[in-house]
């Protein structure tokens, strides 16, 4: 069984702004990938959508063979933004992870269990800060507080780990070094991720498979080997359809923005 499954997954909103269109694809177990595509092409309604933020109009969402939402299936998220505590330590902020279990934040302050505290040491541990673990939020780099949000994603326990462009902010050697850190943690926890990237160059160094969106559809599905540069292009300039900025194809990478700020069901 695929460890998440879309069928046929359309999100409209309001009346008419189809963001998905008839998405299908599974992924496997342990499988990294990168999702791609230009600005407003459905990259974070796909992502809320699997996290159970967003409800498809129509079909069907499955992580573990169970509906999205579904008591059981944890998925655990990184933002763009970290949105750590910045007045608590790396640690306690790991912690926090662990409070879709415990219930409170009073509880995660004072009562987690000895499980939770080794699973923030592990998690803090396995993106290289262990030793960093009493540092306050507030005096670490970006990077540096990417790699705690990520900590305190695999606090979760997930059973999906979903990134929404968690290197835009950065330099492209702290992009690196927390994509570095994130991969090696998939790895080592044969966890499942999906990532969206607006860095074609970064994706490609440490996606396994590439899911590119346009216009709210498939527009590509492959590994590295299949993702060239032309389809990069097409998937950004949209050369093979309406041709606009056809002639702007190959002149840079496209660049981060920032995420639509769509207000319903967040
Ligand atoms: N909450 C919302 N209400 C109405 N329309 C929305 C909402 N969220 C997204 N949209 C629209 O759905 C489409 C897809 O948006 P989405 O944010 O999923 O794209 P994206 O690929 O993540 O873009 P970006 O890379 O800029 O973050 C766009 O047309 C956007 O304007």
């Amino acid at each position: 069984m695929p460890a998440v499954s879309l069928q046929n997954v359309t999100k409209v909103y309001g009346e008419d702004t189809v963001a998905l269109e008839d998405v299908t694809f599974d992924i496997e177990q342990g499988e990294f990938v990168v999702v791609l595509g230009p600005s407003g092409a459905g990259k974070s309604t796909l992502l809320r959508i699997l996290n159970g933020l967003t409800n498809p109009t129509s079909g069907t969402v499955e992580i573990n063979d169970r509906p999205v939402g579904n008591a059981g299936s944890a998925v655990g998220m990184v933002f763009q933004m970290h949105y750590l505590i910045e007045s608590m330590s790396a640690y306690r902020n790991a912690l926090t992870g662990a409070l879709g279990r415990t219930g409170s934040l009073a509880s995660v302050l004072t009562l987690n269990s000895k499980g939770d505290k080794r699973a923030a040491l592990e998690a803090l541990d396995t993106v290289g800060l262990l030793e960093e673990a009493e540092q306050r939020a507030s005096s670490m780099s970006g990077g540096q507080k990417q790699r705690v949000g990520i900590a305190r994603a695999l606090v979760q326990d997930p059973d999906l780990l979903l990134a929404d462009e968690p290197v835009s902010s950065l330099d492209p050697k702290a992009a690196r070094d927390v994509m570095g850190y994130m991969k090696r943690a998939a790895e080592d926890r044969n966890l499942t991720t999906l990532a969206s990237l607006h860095q074609v160059n970064i994706a490609r160094e440490f996606g396994d498979r590439f899911i590119g969106i346009r216009d709210g559809e498939v527009f590509f599905d492959g590994d590295r080997d299949d993702l060239s540069m032309e389809i990069v292009d097409d998937l950004y300039y949209g050369t093979d359809t309406e041709g606009e900025l056809a002639s702007d194809a190959g002149e840079g990478q496209p660049t981060a923005t920032a995420s639509t700020d769509g207000g319903e069901e967040r």
